[in-house]
């Protein structure tokens, strides 16, 4: 069986209880309050700065040219394809370049993005693929998922979030880091297989938390 297909498997539950995630629900059947979405896509925007960062460092990590290729590719589409769709976003959720700017992240946010960034940077090239691909592969899994209920990829609000994560482009990234995980664990021992599963089931349990903290909006307990 190859890797990816097993923490498919043995993840389900957690990859389930995303997918009913209040905030997922709601956006595919268009209730969601407008605040929770403003929120997450400043967080979101955050996020993805970091989570760009990570691509870079993947480059950095690769042994041959293809690979860094791809990772190149990865960096020039979540800057200026997917975070495009946040700027827009921002502009019909009446989000300021400044306010954008000055945003600070929420603490789940800053976890998220440093957790990766800490595997990213003292990991080997599988640590940060298994770090960095629940963020993809789910995306698109929820994604895909919502575009089937009528209507919703036509949504006035999140009909655009939709068709950016159940598009084939988007798809395409998400397979190549499937494939790529799957080329990078083929014959490793099965320690170094559970080393690498746990970084996976880390980075999907964030995925949750980030959905909740957008729903609740979730800054730090106090404010000073
Ligand atoms: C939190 C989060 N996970 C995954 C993606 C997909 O890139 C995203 N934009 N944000």
């Amino acid at each position: 069986m190859k890797f990816s297909e097993r923490l498919y498997q043995e993840l389900q539950p957690i990859w389930q209880a995303n997918h009913n995630h209040p905030f997922v629900q709601e956006m595919g059947a268009g209730t969601l309050d407008k605040e929770k979405f403003r929120f997450y896509m400043i967080q979101d925007y955050l996020y993805l700065i970091d989570y760009a960062k990570l691509f870079a460092l993947g480059a950095m990590k690769a042994s041959d040219v293809k690979t860094m290729g791809r990772f190149a590719s990865l960096l020039n589409s979540t800057l200026n394809e997917e975070m495009s769709l946040h700027r827009e976003y921002a502009v019909k959720f009446d989000i300021s370049e400044e306010e954008l700017e000055n945003a600070s992240p929420s603490p789940t946010t800053l976890a998220y993005s440093h957790y990766m960034l800490h595997v990213g940077q003292n990991g080997t090239l599988a640590d940060l693929v298994a770090a960095l691909l629940p963020c993809m592969w789910s995306y698109w899994e929820i994604g895909k998922e919502l575009s089937k209920i009528p209507g919703a990829s036509d949504h006035e609000f999140y009909g655009e979030w939709i068709n950016m994560y159940s598009s084939e482009e988007f798809g395409q990234l998400a397979i190549w880091c499937i494939e790529l995980l799957d080329e990078l664990t083929l014959g490793l021992p099965e320690k170094e297989l559970k080393k690498l599963e746990e970084i996976f089931l880390n980075t999907t349990r964030f995925e949750y938390m980030f959905w909740d903290m957008a729903y609740n909006q979730a800054m730090w307990p106090t404010n000073e």
